[in-house]
């Protein structure tokens, strides 16, 4: 039986390159690590019609099943595996089926609230908030959602403005603060190399500290004290 011992939440705004990281850090130890993309965890919504489907808020933290994210997440670290739901952007909706997923050494959790939830990022040992400018961002969301999303420019520029831009603002842009790094623009080539051999660390065992499920004042505390000595 595999039992994480690496978490890594993944945190940032629309088309800020969270995906594109984690499947670059999730890459460089292959089979030891696992992604848990949290637009999957957008509620089932199967008792709405699509037209309705359609006009849902899906920026704001009650579109996300929260409950399902922390048992799931509490199983794989207990060493269990699960059963994750997947996600059809083009109809707004789950889909019936689901993906077992194995526990593995790293696990990384991505999406636009992995620094929201308390329980969540309690669970995490490293969060990182990708950082990229608004104007990038929705340059790359328009040309994400129109060809591979099914979704028309209108209706792009018509979500972002109502929904997207303001929750981003409101609730997104805040859990910047319980971020440990910050890495700007995605998938940036130092950063990226960084977390790489972090988690061929985790994944080989020679990693040292640096877990977040210790307070920083406990893991820091005797350098701190000693560097304060002078
Ligand atoms: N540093 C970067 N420079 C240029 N393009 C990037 C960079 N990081 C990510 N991208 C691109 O931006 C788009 C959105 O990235 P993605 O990882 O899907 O964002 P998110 O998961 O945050 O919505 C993708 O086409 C990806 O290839
Ligand atoms: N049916 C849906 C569900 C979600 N979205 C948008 O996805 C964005 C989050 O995913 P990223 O990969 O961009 O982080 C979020 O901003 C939602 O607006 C959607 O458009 N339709």
């Amino acid at each position: 039986m595999t039992t994480p011992s690496f978490v890594i939440g993944i945190a940032g705004g629309t088309g800020a390159g969270k995906t594109t990281v984690a499947r670059l850090v999730a890459r460089s130890v292959g089979d030891a690590a696992t992604r848990i993309p949290l637009d999957n965890y957008y509620e089932d919504l199967s008792h709405l019609p699509f037209e309705e489907r359609e006009g849902v808020n899906y920026d704001h933290p009650s579109a996300f099943e929260w409950e399902l994210v922390r048992e799931q997440l509490s199983s794989l670290l207990d060493g269990s595996p699960v059963e994750m739901p997947t996600y059809d952007f083009e109809v707004h909706n789950r889909t019936d089926e689901t993906t077992r997923v194995e526990p593995t050494e790293v696990v990384l959790v991505e999406g636009i609230f992995a620094l929201y939830d308390d329980a969540v990022r309690e669970l995490c040992d490293l969060r990182l908030y990708v950082e990229t400018d608004a104007d990038v961002r929705i340059l790359r969301r328009i040309e994400r959602d129109v060809i591979d999303r099914g979704r028309d420019l209108e209706g792009v520029i018509d979500q972002y403005l109502s929904t997207v831009k303001p929750m981003h603002e409101r609730f997104v842009e805040p859990t910047k603060k319980h971020a440990d790094l910050i890495v700007p623009e995605g998938a940036n080539s130092v950063a990226v190399g960084l977390l790489e051999e972090r988690v061929r660390a985790a994944v080989t065992g020679t990693a040292s500290g640096g877990s977040n499920r210790e307070p920083i004042e406990e893991s820091l505390g005797d350098r701190i004290a000693t560097d304060s000595e002078g």
